[in-house]
């Protein structure tokens, strides 16, 4: 595998700028424990940066807390060690004194809001940065293809790319990663996932999770740039490239470029695209208000919380196959899987009969399961055919997303992050149905929380 080695062998120092902030607590410190309690954890450093002031033994509290939850002895270590820098990021000399700090053998990871993080790259593009510096950078992104291409353009001039890791999560489930294995180690499903067999694909990610409080970043974002931009595009890419040389990261990365450089809007417009949002309902025994009356919400942001778009992808393999992606929020069940639905058989053979279902391949991705539905010779009359799932249910990894991310960090390894090109061209992507939801060109319907969306979807 590629991996941009520092010449130094100190342990790799983890700086997390934004070490106040949600993200941090919710989802990167638990990642670090379940990576340092694996089989895979090695010895890092630790720093935590934010503006606010605080103390060496606060911060030590808050990643104590965030790792009782998978203790090791790499994480005691790290919890005796770990030091706080009060800095403000978009301050050059603030930034001097944090690299200070770190030494030699560097992470920088940008647990921040995309606009800060764009000050403090700028920042440290006036600096000289240490040897083998790599910078981790959440999404979204940039905001649309031009700030992603300038973004990419500013991280050229601070580091080669393969020191970038553009973090997307979904790169780092072992559930998506699965998709290499099963189409690229099994001789029976490849050869048919074209469009001589498949009918459509559709990606499917519904959470029953609803704002949960994160109105300052989705009420800007919504579900279509929350989800189907970067995570199931991503998920696209892995369900329909070529096959790969080899799983390393220029081969991997590659091929996820060339198919989405195939990958356009079903129609040029992007009117095939739908979008809706949550009124006031019930999911399990939680009363939900509306979306629009959410604490936070500006309802002129007009922001949608279930989207979905149909993509074409123009190659030999995928010509004529519609790819439907939807995510939303707040809906009845919690549906998150990849389903291949294959063509009907050329010919029935004449008194086969009741055929209902056409075959599918399903790969769920929570919980990680594959399944096979097919139609067979039913029990009682021998020529009616019934329906049969073949079932399996796959472990998840021991690592959780982040703890895969941070271990390729920590590795230097970049693989499962999303190269430069690879982010433009998600923005490329979706760039015609944003165009098309400004104009208004797409109506916005709505649908009761805990319900499966919009009747008029059904
Ligand atoms: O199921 P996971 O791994 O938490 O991923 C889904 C989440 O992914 C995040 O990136 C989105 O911002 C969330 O809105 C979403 O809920």
């Amino acid at each position: 595998m590629t991996a941009a080695t520092s010449e130094s062998s100190a342990p790799r120092t983890l700086v997390i700028l934004g070490a106040g902030g949600d993200l941090t607590a919710r989802l990167l410190l638990p990642g670090l424990a379940s990576l340092l309690a694996s089989p895979r954890g090695e010895a890092v450093r630790l720093i935590g940066v934010d503006r606010s002031e605080s103390s060496n033994e606060a911060w030590r509290k808050r990643v104590e807390t965030a790792f009782a939850d998978a203790p090791s002895k790499l994480a005691e270590t790290i919890v005796a060690e770990t030091t706080y820098v009060q800095a403000d990021v978009s301050d050059p000399a603030s930034l001097e004194r944090v690299l200070a700090a770190a030494g030699t053998n560097v992470a920088l990871y940008f647990a921040l809001p995309p606009a800060i993080t764009l000050l403090a790259c700028k920042a440290l593009r006036k600096l000289e940065l240490p040897k083998g510096i790599m910078l981790a950078l959440e999404k979204p992104f940039g905001t649309d293809y031009a700030s992603a291409r300038s973004l990419n353009r500013l991280l050229q001039h601070l580091v080669p790319e393969e020191q970038v890791f553009r973090v997307d999560h979904f790169l780092g489930k072992s559930t998506v990663l699965n998709l290499l294995g099963l189409r690229f180690a099994n001789r029976i499903f490849e050869p048919l996932l074209s469009a001589d067999n498949v009918e459509r694909v559709d990606i499917v990610f519904d959470e029953q999770l609803a704002l949960e409080g994160r109105a300052g970043y989705y009420d800007r974002a919504g579900a279509l740039i929350d989800m189907i931009q970067s995570h199931l595009l991503l998920v696209l890419a892995f369900a329909a490239m070529e096959p790969p040389a080899s799983v390393d990261a220029e081969d991997l990365r590659g091929g996820m470029a060339q198919v989405l450089r195939a990958t356009r809007t079903w129609k040029a417009n992007g009117t095939e695209s739908r979008r809706a949002r949550y009124g006031a309902g019930t999911i399990g025994d939680r009363k939900l208000p509306a979306y629009i009356d959410e604490q936070g919400v500006d309802p002129s942001h007009h922001t949608e919380t279930l989207a979905e778009m149909t993509l074409a992808i123009d190659n030999w393999r995928w010509a004529g196959v519609p790819f439907v992606l939807r995510s939303g929020k707040a809906l009845a069940d919690t549906r998150q899987e990849i389903v291949f639905t294959f063509k009907p058989v050329p010919h029935l053979p004449s008194g086969l009969h009741g055929m209902k279902t056409p075959a599918r391949l399903r790969i769920g991705l929570k919980p990680a399961s594959l399944d096979l539905d097919l139609m067979i010779n039913g029990e009682d009359d021998p020529f009616e055919l019934d329906p049969v799932a073949l079932h399996a249910e796959l472990q998840a990894g021991q690592l959780s997303a982040y703890g895969e991310v941070l271990s390729s960090i920590l590795e230097g390894d970049p693989t499962l992050s999303v190269r430069g090109d690879v982010a433009e061209q998600c923005w490329r992507i979706v760039a015609p149905v944003l165009k098309a939801w400004r104009k208004d060109e797409v109506s916005i319907d709505t649908y009761p929380a805990g319900t499966a969306g919009p009747k008029s979807w059904h």
